[in-house]
């Protein structure tokens, strides 16, 4: 597109801002609760909740907690909720096996959710680290992440969640090759109408630190994770990852952080046009937080002005901590 106009004073951009009413007529993008996809964490026990502390308004929720905040999340039209759960560190062993038990923390929440709340849509998180002794998203066999033997596993993990009921299955976990061994066994298994929204490009990222504290990971995170998550000064290998996944049977594909990335998930739609997300990742979220405790920005303003850039940039849809609060804004 190479738009034209009149020259001034024939053009005047001012012309279409001058009031609120013409802004609205010419707004190339909106935001709305449809875009929203609601991250929760799930512990154990019934009837608790409890604050993260490095993400002020995020709670840790027991099962039947989370059935009740999903039924308020369908009820605010949020199309749907994610889970992640944090794991008893006794039950983090070297084999991972807790993260394909039937009646795990994640499948037992599926579970309520779909009883509870039977129209929002339930996703999965897919990779070992919740259950893995030294929080990694692989196996570890002697210092490597091993590529086969965990997709495996992660396959294991993902028919769990499709038995429990999971609607959107969500590997993060960056191995090679693991779209296409899930989406084989989902098939073989019978659950061809269960949707994979894959975290393509998910970059090895520092703004991740508060989720691991939400998560109870970050003392258990032995080095780093860059052997298997993208480097952050890389574009085109993102675009080959996209195509990788979506060639192996993903439905939806992730961005991951969201805002430091705009420009991924603009080049991702315009090359694929595909369902494309993005992740505003916990240290976006602290960011906002943080800076709108203090006084220093308006909180409100900066969250939704943050979220409307995923729409410019061609996100159909933003995992957003901030999910619930401005579901409540938009319903006005
Ligand atoms: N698989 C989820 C993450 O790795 C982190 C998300 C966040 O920082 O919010």
């Amino acid at each position: 597109m190479r738009p034209s106009q009149a020259a001034f004073p024939a053009t005047r951009f001012r012309r279409v801002r001058q009031s609120d009413a013409l802004r609205r007529l010419v707004r190339e993008n909106e935001l709305s609760v449809n875009d929203l996809i609601w991250p929760v964490f799930v512990r154990d026990g019934e009837g608790q909740e409890e604050p993260v502390p490095s993400m002020p308004g995020v709670m840790r929720r027991s099962v039947d907690l989370i059935a009740k905040a999903a039924t308020e999340a369908q009820a605010l039209g949020i199309p749907a909720i994610c889970l992640f759960p944090y794991t008893d560190p006794s039950l983090k062993t070297e084999d991972c096996a807790e993260a394909w038990n039937p009646d795990n923390l994640s499948n037992r929440a599926i579970r309520a959710i779909k009883q509870a709340a039977p129209d929002i849509a339930v996703m999965t998180d897919v990779a070992l680290d919740p259950y893995n002794i030294n929080g990694h998203d692989g196996f570890v066999v002697d210092g490597e992440i091993v590529n086969d033997e965990t997709v495996e596993a992660l396959v294991k993990m993902t028919l769990a969640q499709a038995d429990a009921g999971a609607d959107i299955i969500g590997p993060s976990d960056m191995m090679d090759g693991r779209i296409g061994a899930m989406r084989a066994a989902l098939e073989k298994a019978g659950h061809s109408r269960v949707t994979i929204m894959s975290y393509a490009a998910k970059y090895a990222s520092a703004f991740y630190g508060p989720f691991r504290d939400a998560v109870g990971a970050s003392g258990a995170l032995k080095g780093d994770k860059k052997t298997y998550q993208m480097d952050p000064g890389n574009s085109d290998e993102a675009l080959r990852l996209i195509e990788r996944d979506l060639t192996e049977g993903a439905d939806m594909v992730m961005i991951k952080p969201g805002m430091p990335y705009l420009d991924i998930c603009r080049r991702v739609k315009d090359t694929f046009g595909a369902p494309t997300y993005a992740y505003q990742v916990s240290g976006e979220y602290a960011m906002v937080q943080a800076a709108a405790q203090n006084g220093w920005i308006d909180g409100e303003k900066v969250m939704l002005e943050s979220l409307m850039a995923f729409r410019r940039a061609g996100c159909d849809g933003v995992l957003t901590y901030f999910a619930p609060t401005v579901a409540r804004i938009l319903q006005g």
